[in-house]
């Protein structure tokens, strides 16, 4: 068997919210591994934790109890000071809604965050690498649902981070273009080797995947690992 570097490593994370008199038991104790470059998606109900597990990975949020390391960093100790710099350093964040700038063009909203990166991409190479190079010059409004994300992607990845965290990047789509999206990220995860993470509710995606957790209430049940994977023009939508 190859010898695979862990990226992330967690132990016991469990989330407990308190709001008024109520808990909600988010996590109960997940126990998981991310290796470098590889490409997980995760699957499960609504409120079974997918969110709350990404947002922790992603230092957005705190765990209550149990680890979380990222590249041997424990983001379960760090301060809020060193959450941000793991985040901005680190960390590409892609989410359902695109949350672009509508007064900027599709390549002045990926320079954005090319400002006040470390060690950024050329916009116009972020935007090629997610199939706009064509597009650069166009406003948020005069492009279409899927563009928009394929831009929020180029932005995220446009810093070059080391892992790429998706919830429901393809949620807002229709099946044809959802596929464009999910085509950007496999490419990606190639190209560049970024560990990517995504969080879904269509079951057919989970084919494009090296590896596949499934949560139920609160805890990854199954984690399954795809032998052969289906490139997503051929997910059964
Ligand atoms: N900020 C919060 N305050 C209180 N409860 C929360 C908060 N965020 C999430 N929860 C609760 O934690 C549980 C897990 O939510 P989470 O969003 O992680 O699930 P999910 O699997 O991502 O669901 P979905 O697929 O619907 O997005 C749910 O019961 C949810 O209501």
């Amino acid at each position: 068997m190859s010898s695979v570097t862990s990226v992330f490593q967690m132990q016991g994370v469990t989330k407990v919210y308190r709001t008024g008199g109520v808990e909600v038991w988010a996590l109960r104790g997940v126990d998981a591994e991310l290796h470098a470059g590889e490409f997980v998606v995760m699957l499960g109900p609504s409120g079974s934790g997918k969110s709350t597990l990404l947002n922790i990975m992603g230092g957005l949020d705190r765990a209550s109890a149990g680890r979380v390391t990222f590249q041997g960093e424990d983001l379960t100790q760090g301060s809020d000071r060193a959450l941000t710099l793991y985040r901005r350093n680190h960390v590409g964040f892609v989410f359902q809604f695109y949350n672009l700038i509508p007064s900027l063009t599709a390549r002045e909203n990926v320079a954005l965050v090319t400002e006040i990166a470390p060690r950024p991409m050329n916009p116009a190479d972020a935007l090629a690498l997610v199939g706009l190079s064509d597009r650069q010059d166009h406003f948020p409004a005069q492009l279409s649902g899927g563009e928009q994300q394929r831009v929020a992607i180029a932005r995220a990845v446009a810093k070059q981070p080391e892992v790429l965290l998706c919830d429901e990047p393809t949620g807002a789509l229709d099946s044809a273009t959802g596929i464009k999206v999910l085509e950007a990220l496999t490419g990606i995860n190639e190209t560049l080797g970024t560990t990517t993470a995504i969080i879904t509710h269509n079951a057919g995606i989970r084919a494009i995947a090296h590896r596949v957790f499934q949560f139920v209430d609160g805890r990854i049940a199954e984690v399954t690992r795809n032998e052969e994977r289906v490139p997503p023009s051929q997910v059964v939508w």
